[in-house]
């Protein structure tokens, strides 16, 4: 797409969207995303208007088990409440979205006045010791994708005011990861149920092998999913402080050894029989379905946050 034709097809997205909200909800404060089994916070919200991402000029809808394809406009938090944006299901490139388009909600959004962004996955744990069902304070990642041209910031500018060449030193805002960790202990979380790490962004839709999990956590990666880092990259050029929550839903299959066909011929030809070691897959059912064990944890947790920011 153009640059014209981006800046036409925002302003009729911000036209659906505020033709259909009320006063209290014209300007959100702060836009959220919801990986995958994630959404359920919108059960959260108050003043509740949902908007089919059907409905809004621009937008692509998602195709993946988990994700609603719906924008959720409330009030959440304590007192009056802190009026939200939430994306109820997000685009992946594996979907076949360009990478501008799996970023134009958040571009939509920071026009809608968000200051503040927080961002939901489901990741899997490359580091023993974090395990399944922890949620973690991403501090950092790892975007082979950004390093090697599929950069969502590769291109014409979206506009003139947005800087060519962006830092991403600080990318995580320490300021709303500190909320995090306060609103774990408010809430009376054990220690363990929140930890820090780094996210690698691959390009899915395929789950690792055991080589390239095996890499991914030989370069410093904790966690590992398809999501979020296009996200953040276009949330910081957008000038927005970004958090990202990943709930880790299972371990990145690494044997500490392969299987050696060679070794169980060798024995079979000398008359000993080896059984096979059984093999471990993911799925992404086993992905849901920790989704929505944790879903509630996840969802006290944003909301302390936003009451709190
Ligand atoms: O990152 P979210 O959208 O939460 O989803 C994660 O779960 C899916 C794989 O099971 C992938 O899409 C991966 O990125
Ligand atoms: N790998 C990549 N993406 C994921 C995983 C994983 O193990 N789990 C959930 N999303």
């Amino acid at each position: 797409m153009g640059k014209e034709s981006i800046a036409t097809s925002f302003a009729d997205s911000l036209a659906a969207i505020r033709s259909k909200l009320p006063e209290t909800l014209q300007n959100p404060q702060v836009g959220i995303i919801c990986g995958s089994g994630l959404s359920g916070l919108v059960g959260s919200f108050r003043e509740t208007v949902i908007i089919k991402y059907e409905d809004i000029p621009g937008f692509s809808t998602s195709t993946v088990l988990g994700h609603r394809s719906e924008l959720a406009f409330g009030l959440l938090g304590d007192g009056l409440g802190v009026p939200v944006v939430a994306m109820l299901g997000r685009f992946h490139c594996y979907e076949g979205h360009s990478l501008p388009s799996v970023v134009y909600p958040v571009r939509l959004m920071a026009k809608l006045g968000i200051k503040d962004l927080i961002i939901t996955n489901a990741a899997g744990s490359l580091n023993p010791s974090i395990p399944v069902g922890t949620i973690v304070v991403i501090q950092d990642h790892l975007a082979l994708p950004n390093l090697t041209g599929m950069n969502p910031l590769l291109g014409l500018k979206t506009s003139p005011n947005l800087p060519r060449f962006l830092p991403l030193s600080d990318a995580y805002s320490p300021a709303l990861r500190r909320l995090a960790f306060l609103a774990a202990h408010k809430l009376q979380l054990p220690d363990e149920a929140l930890a820090e790490g780094t996210y690698a962004w691959v390009s899915g839709p395929t789950y690792e092998t055991p080589a390239e999990g095996r890499f991914l956590r030989t370069i410093g990666a904790d966690v590992v999913g398809m999501s979020t880092v296009p996200e953040v990259v276009t949330g910081r050029e957008e000038g927005l402080n970004v958090m990202v929550l990943s709930l880790v839903t299972n371990f990145v299959v690494i044997p500490e050894s392969y299987r050696s066909i060679r070794e169980e011929v060798h024995s079979e030809l000398a008359g000993k029989k080896i059984t096979p070691p059984e093999v471990q897959v993911v799925s992404h059912e086993e992905v849901l379905s920790i989704g929505k064990e944790k879903a509630d944890v996840m969802r006290r947790l944003v909301e302390c946050v936003v009451s709190t920011i």
